[in-house]
């Protein structure tokens, strides 16, 4: 096991960042803390700026304006306290890396000593990893020939194993069925629990989310809103942040969208 000193400072630390490319402002003005353990949704139609925020996290894309720290540190950096979680993408039928190679790829950049004591702690840790999201039926079977929701553990499994502070996920259960939705945001729900890992998760549906959700980022348009989800998910919020009428229906513990602007997509097919 990783030595993991408790932090008391937040996970991620954005002040007053602004991301601009050429005339266009994604968004300016941004102040966000997520504290260890916390879960944040971030929320918002196509094109504004929710993977282009995680490239910021992830050091793959310098802000315009302010400043951000990741689990301490500014982003990048092979800053091994911080899990990705990419967009779920069928991986090509002809890989064969094997899912176990997959999971351990997630150790890469770590640093584990020579000898057999540095490959056994490595061992022991993908096979912790593999169990800990049930995938030890398929763990040597190519990736290649599983299917999306079983490739979509493999992947928790990978960015979990290097015991992340911070976790950012990019849309995790696109195009997973609702059992594998629940599996998968279960695990990553369960992470951050036992680890107060905090989790930034990009999605365009809150509800499979809901349960677990602390608070959502809800950007549209350059405009941007923080908050819990029963501060940010109302009429009137929406409404001001897409500028015309939305309604906001809570049914059975879900939250329904409906506007009359064709850029809502909450409930629409994502990403085919
Ligand atoms: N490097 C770049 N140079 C210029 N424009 C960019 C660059 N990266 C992203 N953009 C633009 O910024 C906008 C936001 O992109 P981003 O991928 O962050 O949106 P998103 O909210 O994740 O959208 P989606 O829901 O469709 O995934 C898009 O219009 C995109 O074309």
């Amino acid at each position: 096991m990783t030595e993991r000193t408790p932090t008391t400072t937040a996970a991620v630390e954005v002040r007053n960042a602004a991301l601009r490319f050429g005339e266009r402002t994604l968004w300016s003005g941004l102040d966000l803390d997520i504290a260890p353990g916390e879960f944040l949704a971030v929320l918002g139609p196509n094109g504004s700026g929710k993977t282009s925020l995680l490239r910021v996290l992830l050091g793959l894309q310098d802000v315009s304006d302010g400043t951000v720290t990741v689990a301490g540190r500014p982003p990048g950096r092979g800053n091994e306290r911080v899990g990705y979680i990419p967009q779920q993408r069928a991986m090509d039928d002809g890989l064969t890396l094997r899912g176990r190679d997959l999971v351990g790829l997630g150790l890469d950049g770590h640093r584990w000593g020579l000898g057999l004591r540095g490959l056994r702690r490595r061992h022991e840790r993908i096979e912790n990893a593999i169990d800990a999201v049930g995938a030890r039926r398929y763990a040597d079977s190519p990736v290649g020939r599983l299917s999306g929701g079983e490739q979509q553990r493999l992947r928790v499994a990978q960015a979990l194993i290097g015991e992340p502070d911070v976790l950012l996920c990019d849309e995790p259960l696109a195009s997973l069925d609702l059992t594998h939705q629940r599996i998968v945001a279960g695990l990553i729900d369960q992470r951050r629990r036992e680890a107060d890992t905090a989790v930034l998760f990009v999605t365009h549906e809150i509800n499979p989310i809901l349960p677990y959700v602390d608070r959502v980022l809800y950007l549209v348009d350059g405009q941007f809103r923080v908050g819990t989800p029963d501060e940010v998910m109302t009429s009137q919020t929406l409404s001001e942040l897409y500028r015309s009428r939305v309604e906001v229906i809570r049914i059975g513990g879900q939250i329904h969208i409906a506007g009359a602007q064709s850029a809502l997509c909450e409930d629409e097919v994502h990403h085919p």
